[in-house]
């Protein structure tokens, strides 16, 4: 029987080759500096802007607004277009959806983090008796969300910030799943809600259809919505005259003492944390003493500023201003999200903040080699200072030695943090089987909400009387000639693998999905344990339905089969439910006698093969006896979930 020390060093290896082999080749694309020389006045980008600047934007001048939609309807095509239209960025300055500003979000195309852009824009009125055009400036904040519903918590602290919300649909698919959603969160906001129905360009678009849709299922006016094409240009010249008239100005005072909602936080190697923060009351200088109302902390300003679309030092900020502010924090932990800073000294009431995020999946995150525990650490605290809605806490496991169980709000979330930690942190990492959390309830009525299948103890002596698993409301819209939109209550455990790939395969790609979490329902639920050489597996323990444990042991096992290599000894491969194994199947032995056919004595030959021998013993040694590759356990949540 291998030792756990063998088997953890062998899956690491295993994990690391497979991993490499597999990991598809990525370019690295850098913002582009905005400034120009080439930048015509009008489309030239503000080097600064002074805080005596920033004076002339009492909040009646302010508008602060996300651009919301379902993903891929333009958001951040539209986002690029008003920020050049408003001279914020260079036409045409060659980076095409300025504000995924992520390796991660260029390379997949999608938006996963909120940013915010502050833009000036001149805002010409015809006044009723002159008729003569008055041209007031506007500061207007943007941020740009994600659509996607795992990032659906990004959108949720944007709209904290904001009075109002573009929108956006797309001309030719019309509402979707997501543009359900984010409807629902910006009207649960009171925020001014402005419909664009984009990609009016496109042969098969169908605004008329789109504004009926609108009407129907949020009772918005038909001729409320803008037409536009965030491709071609079109109709964008309506959009910031309706953004300044049709929503309000941020509430406020501007003469109470400072009080700011922190919205959202990263650390910078150079700078430490920055915070991104909106004025809600008074104002905020450079040298200003603010404190934390969550850990009661008081920092000094070192700098602070708007977002132009880069940090832009300002040296203050307003009431009702969006910007950021760089103090000590040193951590992220001390910004907290949702937090209220507040002038020292004063005594303020807290804002509301944020909702607490719920964790849909978890999964154990481990170097690939062991010896770089402290580096992952490190490169887990920095992500999750970018990426707060991550869970962490450390757990060790036989197979794979020191790692993290981290929470994700979906699938999308945790393949874009495991991304982000190879890319920006070079940390090369083993993820385990995603799970959900699950709650058992024990004889004494104790009750333990289990995160990781392994730790579900069922030699604790107590027995267990009931089993609980988290369900959400699935929103399906099919778009077929009837447009059905259906709605049903699923447990979370059959959609975090593959469910949404293989709707969109039977529909041949029209159907959108999105849901919501829902209450915990009762479940014949067991613990299945997967054996190697009569050895429990921790990492690949699963929690499924007592149900489908016969034939799904079945199928892990042959699966685990065919990833296994075969060794130079026999290895069993069990599943088993408690003692009572359900599955087994048999990986025969490899034999080989290296010497047999080298005759005489030629010893620098014999030597060559004993070498090469030992080459496939390391290997041996190294695998303990068990070769486990990365992909073996996605395969194998597919098998337990799909059946
Ligand atoms: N034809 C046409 N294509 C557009 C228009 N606006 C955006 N697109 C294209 O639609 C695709 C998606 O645009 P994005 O701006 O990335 O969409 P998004 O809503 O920000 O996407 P997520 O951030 O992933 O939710 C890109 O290929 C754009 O070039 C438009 O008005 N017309």
């Amino acid at each position: 029987m291998a030792g756990a020390a063998a088997l953890r060093r062998a899956a690491r290896r295993a994990f690391r080759t497979l991993s490499n082999s597999s990991a598809p080749s990525r370019t690295i694309v850098l913002p582009e500096r905005l400034l120009s020389s080439q930048a015509s006045p009008e489309h030239r980008p503000r080097p600064s802007v002074s805080g005596s600047e920033l004076g002339q934007y009492p909040p009646e001048r302010i508008r602060n607004f996300s651009i919301i939609a379902h993903v891929d309807h333009g958001k951040s095509t539209l986002a690029d277009r008003l920020l050049e239209l408003t001279g914020t960025i260079q036409k045409g300055h060659g980076q095409p959806q300025y504000l995924d500003k992520l390796q991660v979000e260029r390379e997949r195309g999608i938006t996963v983090k909120a940013q915010t852009a502050t833009m000036f824009y001149k805002h010409a009125v015809e006044t009723s008796e002159s008729h003569v055009a008055d041209t007031p400036s506007y500061l207007l904040n943007l941020i740009d969300t994600p659509g996607h519903v795992d990032f659906s918590y990004e959108v949720s602290r944007s709209l904290a910030a904001c009075q109002g919300a573009l929108l956006v649909v797309d001309a030719a698919q019309g509402v979707q799943a997501q543009t359900i959603a984010n409807f629902y969160l910006a009207f649960e906001s009171n925020l001014s809600i402005i419909p664009v129905i984009n990609k009016i360009d496109q042969p098969t678009a169908d605004p008329d259809n789109v504004k009926a849709q609108l009407k129907r299922l949020f009772d918005i006016d038909p001729s409320e919505a803008l037409l536009t094409s965030a491709k071609t240009g079109q109709g964008l010249s309506q959009v910031l005259p309706a953004v300044i008239e049709r929503i309000p100005c941020p509430p406020g005072s501007c003469d109470s003492p400072v009080r700011m909602l922190l919205l959202d936080s990263y650390y910078d190697e150079y700078k430490g944390v920055i915070c991104h923060v909106a004025i809600v009351d008074g104002a905020m200088r450079k040298g200003d003493k603010i404190s934390s109302a969550a850990t009661g902390r008081t920092y000094e300003v070192f700098d602070v500023g708007i977002m132009h679309p880069e940090l832009t030092p300002t040296g203050v900020l307003y009431t009702g201003q969006v910007g950021y502010v760089i103090t000590g924090m040193r951590s992220t932990k001390e910004a907290r999200i949702g937090d209220t800073l507040h002038q020292a000294k004063s005594v303020v009431e807290a804002l509301p903040g944020f909702k607490p995020v719920r964790h849909m999946v978890f999964s154990g995150v481990y170097p690939a080699d062991g010896s770089d525990f402290e580096a992952l650490s490190h490169a887990i605290e920095k992500l999750t200072c970018n990426d707060a809605s991550v869970s962490v806490s450390k757990e060790t496991s036989t197979a794979l030695g020191m790692g993290f169980r981290c929470g994700f709000l979906g699938l999308l979330h945790m393949d874009v943090f495991h991304q982000r930690l190879e890319q920006e942190y070079g940390a090369q990492v083993i993820s385990t089987i995603p799970t959900v959390p699950y709650i058992f309830e024990y004889g004494d009525d104790s009750k333990v909400q289990i995160e990781n299948p392994a730790a579900l103890s069922l030699n604790t002596g107590k027995r267990i009387t009931a089993c609980w698993e988290p369900t959400v409301i699935a929103t399906i819209i099919i778009p077929s000639e009837h447009r059905a939109l259906l709605k049903y209550r699923l447990p979370l455990r059959e959609i975090i693998v593959d469910f949404y790939n293989e709707l969109k395969s039977i529909t041949s790609g029209y159907a959108t999905f999105d849901y919501e979490d829902s209450e915990y329902q009762k479940s014949d639920l067991v613990k299945m344990d997967i054996l190697l050489n009569g050895q429990p597996v921790d990492a690949m323990a699963t929690i499924i339905h007592n149900q489908k444990a016969q034939k799904v042991g079945r199928e892990l096992v042959d699966k685990l089969k065919k990833f296994i290599e075969r060794q130079m000894f026999e290895i069993t491969i069990q599943a088993a439910i408690g003692s009572k194994v359900i599955a087994r199947e048999t990986l025969s032995a490899m034999r080989k006698n290296v010497l047999a056919k080298c005759y005489g004595g030629d010893i620098t030959r014999k030597k060559k093969l004993l070498e090469k021998q030992k080459e496939g013993k390391k290997r041996m040694k190294r695998v303990g006896s068990v070769d486990i590759p990365q992909e073996a356990f996605h395969e194998l949540l597919k098998v337990s979930s799909s059946k």
